[in-house]
């Protein structure tokens, strides 16, 4: 399988900074939503940056769909067609006078007619659910509306490669549970989704693969649920497993789940395992 983008050694270090990222490699394979893990300052937000060709490492490769990344004009045009990049403040993505033409600005920007590009928008906006704020002005935005008006911008440019920077944050409950909902979707359509996090339970409930990440590189890669359900492994982030694994690997070592089976994803996957146990053994 030929990763879909991928890190090759990379290292970076802001100006006067020292290093952001270093000997940093990583796969991501098409169709997949993979999360970035780890925590505050691990590099996370450079790493995204250096995935759309935003910066540009100090050594080492981006590789698109096998060929490595061209800085020009043309060729981050047509990079970023293909992998578009949600910043974590919307602040620093809006800035069109209202939400509509914000979120038309990519599709114009790839050469779509106006008309195309309208109904580009449109289809954003509904996904995002919110087509009632199609004409509304962005400074009157509330933070998490501001946050789903980035989004679309982002799906309004239908790209291969979504990259979220901590997509949830700013979101309520809802918020959260909605986008979570739309990135699914976007997934089982054959997007690729990115995604950054310090928030363990959001990688278990949507990613397929986690990369952990610390002190500006991917300490391990690979499946979520053996990677999320590997207590030894995850402390050597300084991390727990999310809370619904620490119930299953518990109710597994008490014969309380068949073993082998499927990590949970959510809580009505460890139900399921916790009804099709023999009752003699759970009782
Ligand atoms: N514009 C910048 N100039 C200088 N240093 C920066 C800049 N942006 C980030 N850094 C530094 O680079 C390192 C990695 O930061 P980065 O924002 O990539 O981490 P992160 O994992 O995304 O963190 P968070 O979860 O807090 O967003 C940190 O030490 C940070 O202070």
């Amino acid at each position: 399988m030929t990763a879909v983008l991928s890190a090759h050694d990379l290292h970076y270090a802001y100006p006067g900074e020292v290093s952001a990222l270093r000997q940093l490699s990583l796969d991501i394979a098409p169709g997949r939503k993979m999360a970035i893990l780890g925590p505050n300052g691990a590099g996370k937000s450079t790493l995204l940056l250096h995935l759309n060709g935003s910066l540009r490492p100090d050594r080492g490769e981006v590789r698109l769909a096998g060929q490595p990344g061209v800085y020009s004009r043309r060729g981050l045009v047509h990079w970023r067609s293909r992998v578009a990049l949600v910043l974590q403040d919307p602040d620093d993505q809006i800035f069109a006078a209202t939400v509509a033409e914000d979120v038309s600005f990519g599709p114009l920007n790839q050469g779509l007619s106006e008309a195309a590009a309208a109904l580009r928008v449109q289809a954003a906006l509904v996904a995002l659910g919110i087509e009632d704020l199609a004409t509304r002005s962005t400074h009157m935005l509330s933070g998490g509306q501001k946050k789903r008006v980035a989004i679309a911008g982002a799906v309004a440019m239908e790209p291969e490669i979504l990259l979220l920077d901590e997509p949830t944050a700013g979101l309520d409950r809802e918020g959260a549970d909605q986008l979570i909902a739309l990135l699914r979707r976007l997934g089982q359509r054959g997007m690729t989704l990115v995604f950054s996090t310090h928030d363990i339970e959001l990688a278990l409930a949507l990613a397929d693969d986690v990369a952990l990440f610390q002190n500006g590189t991917v300490l391990v890669q690979g499946e979520a649920g053996a990677l999320l359900s590997d207590p030894e492994l995850l402390a050597t982030a300084g991390l727990r497993p999310p809370v619904l694994i620490e119930l299953w690997l518990g109710a597994t070592k008490r014969g309380l789940c068949p073993p082998g089976t499927r990590t949970p994803q959510s809580a009505d996957d460890l139900l399921a395992l916790l009804s099709a146990a023999p009752l003699s053994v759970a009782g």
